[in-house]
């Protein structure tokens, strides 16, 4: 696989006064409230923050599922925000990869299918397409449940097959929803560190939002969301090899004990 980050030099996503509004007048709900962040290629962001802070709206902002009310939002220098619905449905499927807390692969498909899907989409031919989903998934340690279907593979396995999906169009940002809400704490870890592998041996540029202190502590760099802004960040470096704990701390203090509003 060519390592992503060396291709172009600049932030693999860049995001300026990005605001979202959901409603009117009385009724308006101020989700995002002015954000500007920059994801340098081959770097890995955590986004936390309590319930309703805006993370899913940034990270879905920040791939073209939702658009801004207002702002800027470049990936690898292109301005999406003003991209036509088919243009920004290419988009996704060929520059952006994408790992949910449910996994959302197809049933019918084998591992090998699910994983050359997005590929296939884009026009590769079945043959390079099958060849290249078997290398991602001996990558993420699955060469060998290649054929299998989603049902006869474990939580864990079924979320590495959906983080070799995401990784085999070598996109420019992955973009990571609660990775291990659904999984128990050591399967977590090895998707987390398959996350952290991609990062630093492949060049992938991350976006993961996640509730969970454990699985920022992966990150380089985790941004803080309270009531639709980014009220502070731990810058990278500083992360890593930090306890989770610290992480937490902070959660704690955007958060009124006991009740997830922010204070
Ligand atoms: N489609 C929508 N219509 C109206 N309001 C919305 C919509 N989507 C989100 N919101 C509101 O925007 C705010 C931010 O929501 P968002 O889902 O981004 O928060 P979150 O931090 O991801 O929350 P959680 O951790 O609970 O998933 C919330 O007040 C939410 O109710």
């Amino acid at each position: 696989m060519v390592n992503m980050a060396s291709e172009q030099h600049g932030a693999a996503l860049a995001l300026r006064g990005v605001t979202r509004r959901y409603g009117r007048r009385q009724g308006t709900v101020h989700a995002l409230r002015g954000v500007d962040a920059e994801l340098p290629r081959g770097s890995f962001t955590a986004v936390m923050g309590p319930s309703g802070s805006g993370k899913s709206t940034l990270l879905q902002c920040a791939v073209g599922l939702d658009r801004p009310t207002a702002g800027s939002v470049r990936i690898a220098g292109t301005e999406l925000t003003r991209m036509g619905r088919r243009a920004l449905t290419r988009l996704r499927r060929e520059r952006i990869g994408f790992v949910f807390q449910s996994f959302n692969l197809l049933p019918a498909l084998t591992a090998q299918q699910n994983v050359a899907l997005p590929l296939r989409l884009a026009g590769g031919a079945a043959r390079g397409s099958r060849d290249a989903a078997g290398a991602a998934l001996a990558r993420v340690g699955l060469a060998d449940r290649a054929h299998r279907r989603p049902a006869e593979l474990s939580g864990g396995q079924q979320q590495r097959v959906a983080l070799a999906r995401a990784l085999v169009t070598e996109p420019e940002v992955i973009c990571a929803d609660e990775p291990t809400g659904a999984l128990d704490p050591t399967t977590a870890e090895e998707v987390l560190a398959l996350l952290r592998q991609s990062v630093d041996e492949l060049g992938a540029t991350v976006l993961m939002v996640t509730h969970d202190p454990a699985a920022a502590a992966h990150a380089d760099r985790v941004l803080f969301l309270a009531d639709g802004l980014l009220v502070d960040e731990f810058p990278a470096g500083h992360v890593r090899g930090t306890a989770a704990a610290h992480i937490a701390g902070r959660m704690r203090t955007l958060t009124r004990p006991g009740t997830g509003v922010v204070v």
